[in-house]
């Protein structure tokens, strides 16, 4: 038997670290996805191939105390966690750990791009091996299995992008629960910095300035928490797009600036940020992680004047579309 899944990118709005905090966030999915292949193997080994992760053709295998890499690159073992840790947990869920599985992917979304590139391809993977193994998990099921992967690697994930990877559309998302706010298309441009940067590593300094000095970092987490309400009440009002998109988009700017206090702005970011409201943006901020990766911009009536803003700040603009659809199983073979 054979079985490929595949999940989303997604676009956080408001709200990236502080989630992290308990606060409330806003994300939505994109239209980017990653595509996982499961089948069964006589080895009762857990074997990977990812082809398109900048590791070029990398296939490493895990068996009980072995790791054989079928590239000699250090750094697989690690590269490949949010995979194997996806794996290992339904295999547990299951209770099926003895049970080889070969998984095979293929991604469309940058790594460590703040696309939720790592939540992407632990749902994909679960959806994909869940089905393999015969255990029938709802797309929820699925996004709190990818939630417990992401604070297996990370050490912690606030679990918004395995939610929003698995359930799609357009959420808000506040410790654990979810809730559908109206789809919209919305006029953005995504521009990517083309470096990258991890999340486990960022959510870590930022917990650390905030351990250091709560008083100064927790007042910024409870004003994005405070800007991600806003903006929940200006998406759901019955505003003209127009008046709607100024609001939405002076709200980005304030939650940039709050990011780039947190010290998750790059100088790369800070210019294709710049750029991106010279040409005309109403609003732009950093999405995801930040470190490198991604901002985005709300650019009615501007996408294309936004786009080769960046492009000539150093940039590449993506033209992307919220998605409405998270995980999807595309098919079984016997
Ligand atoms: N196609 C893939 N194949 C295997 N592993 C992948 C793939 N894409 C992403 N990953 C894993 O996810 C990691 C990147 O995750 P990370 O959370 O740091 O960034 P991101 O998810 O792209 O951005 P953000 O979390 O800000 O949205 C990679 O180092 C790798 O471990
Ligand atoms: C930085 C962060 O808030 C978003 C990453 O896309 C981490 C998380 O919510 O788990
Ligand atoms: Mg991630």
């Amino acid at each position: 038997m054979r079985v490929l899944a595949s999940a989303p990118a997604k676009i956080i709005l408001f709200g990236e670290h502080s989630v992290v905090y308990g606060k409330p966030a806003i994300a939505a999915a994109i239209d980017l996805r990653t595509y996982v292949w499961a089948e069964f193997n006589n080895k009762g080994a857990i074997k990977i191939e990812a082809k398109d992760i900048k590791v070029p053709g990398l296939t490493v295998s895990f068996s009980e105390d072995e790791i054989y890499f079928e590239s000699d690159y250090g750094k697989a073992a690690e590269v490949l966690s949010y995979v194997r840790q996806a794996i290992e947990l339904v295999r547990e869920e299951a209770d099926k750990n003895g049970n080889g599985v070969t998984v095979s992917i293929t991604s469309q979304i940058p790594v460590g791009a703040g696309l939720g590139s790592s939540a992407a391809v632990a749902v994909a993977t679960i959806g994909a091996v869940s089905r393999l193994l015969g255990l029938e998990l709802s797309n929820e099921e699925i996004a709190k299995l990818g939630h417990k992967v992401e604070l297996l690697v990370q050490g912690a994930s606030s679990g918004i992008d395995p939610t929003v990877s698995a359930i799609g559309g357009f959420l808000h998302y506040e410790k654990g629960k979810f809730e559908h706010l109206p789809f919209m298309e919305l006029p953005i441009v995504v521009g990517y910095t083309g470096s990258s940067g991890s999340t486990k590593e960022l959510v870590a300094m930022v917990r650390k300035t905030y351990e250091e000095m709560p008083e100064v970092i927790d007042p910024i987490l409870v004003s994005m928490g405070k800007i991600v309400d806003k903006a929940r009440e200006v998406l759901l009002s019955e505003l003209d797009d127009e008046v709607r998109f100024v609001q939405l988009g002076r709200l980005m700017n304030i939650n940039h600036g709050l990011l780039d206090a947190l010290g998750v702005s790059t100088k790369k970011l800070s210019e294709l940020v710049y750029a991106a409201r010279t040409a005309g943006a109403l609003g732009v901020k950093i999405t995801g992680a930040g470190g490198g990766g991604c901002m985005y911009a709300l650019a009615p009536g501007k996408q294309s004047e936004v786009a080769t803003a960046i492009t000539i700040a150093g940039g590449t603009p993506m033209i992307t579309k919220i998605s409405d659809e998270g995980l999807r199983i595309e098919e079984v073979l016997p």
